[in-house]
């Protein structure tokens, strides 16, 4: 069962994202402010301030056509292609590999003033998941999901001066197929790709309350924005 040093904590938050982030914002009882909604992308965010730092949680739902569950996946977690779509990053390194869909990854983020720079280090791993919960009616094709979480690692060699943040971050996809009425094959145009993201960000220190919640009203939206329309451009065939 222990096949790395963080499986057992990997495990434990997978199945807290199944469970908790897959209830839709309200389900819980706690207050969800809708802050940006644009199409089938709604994202929430909720006020949390701990130890005088901002925390707000965050919840982003949408659905896109044309990319499967596991593709989304794919493009969110594998390190090839992140500066492809990632904006606010301005440098990572893979430090450990502990097994095929696992990584250990160290971070920079591009300083924004008047805050000093942070770094991330997390685990991030992407899993597909059994016996997904079905949300509402629909019956899923599959379940995937990309698990990133802070951990520490000997090796990172952090970059002087900057803040360590801390991270607990879900990519949660599910394909849905309609089959076409007239009983062809299935083709791209059957499918339905149903996204939970959640993303719980500690700054590690100080930030003017502010910058940080314009930083994530500002930043949020642009990623989900830019990362879903990187995938489906990745896996739209080829216009012959
Ligand atoms: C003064 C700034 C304090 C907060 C800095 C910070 C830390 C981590 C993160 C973050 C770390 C990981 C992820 S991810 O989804 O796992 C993808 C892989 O990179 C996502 C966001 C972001 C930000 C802040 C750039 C701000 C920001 C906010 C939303 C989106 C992007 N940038």
């Amino acid at each position: 069962k222990r096949r790395h040093k963080h499986s057992d904590e990997l495990e434990k938050k997978i199945q807290n994202h199944l469970t908790d982030s897959m209830k839709p914002p309200g389900a819980d009882g706690d207050i969800w402010e809708l802050f940006a909604e644009e199409g089938e992308m709604k994202i929430y965010r909720k006020e949390l301030v701990e130890d005088g730092l901002i925390c707000d949680p965050l919840k982003a739902v949408h659905s896109i056509g044309n990319v499967t569950a596991r593709e989304m996946c794919h493009y969110f977690w594998d390190t090839d292609v992140r500066m492809e779509w990632e904006g606010t990053i301005e440098s990572f390194r893979v430090i450990e590999v502990p097994e095929e869909f696992t990584t250990i990854i160290y971070q920079t983020h591009r300083r924004v003033w008047p805050s000093a720079q942070r770094d991330c280090l997390y685990l991030s791993s992407m899993v597909k998941v059994d016996n997904p919960p079905s949300v509402g009616d629909k019956i899923p094709h599959d379940t995937w999901i990309v698990c990133n979480f802070s951990v520490d690692h000997p090796e990172a060699n952090p970059v002087s001066g900057c803040v360590r943040a801390l991270i607990e971050i879900a990519l949660i996809c599910q394909t849905f197929i309609t089959p076409p009425k007239d009983g062809g094959p299935i083709t791209r145009d059957c499918l339905q790709c149903d996204i939970i993201y959640v993303a719980n960000v500690n700054p590690g220190g100080w930030a003017p309350a502010s910058v940080l919640r314009s930083i994530y009203k500002r930043e949020y939206p642009k990623f989900l924005r830019r990362f879903t329309a990187y995938v489906q451009d990745k896996t739209r065939k080829l216009d012959i």
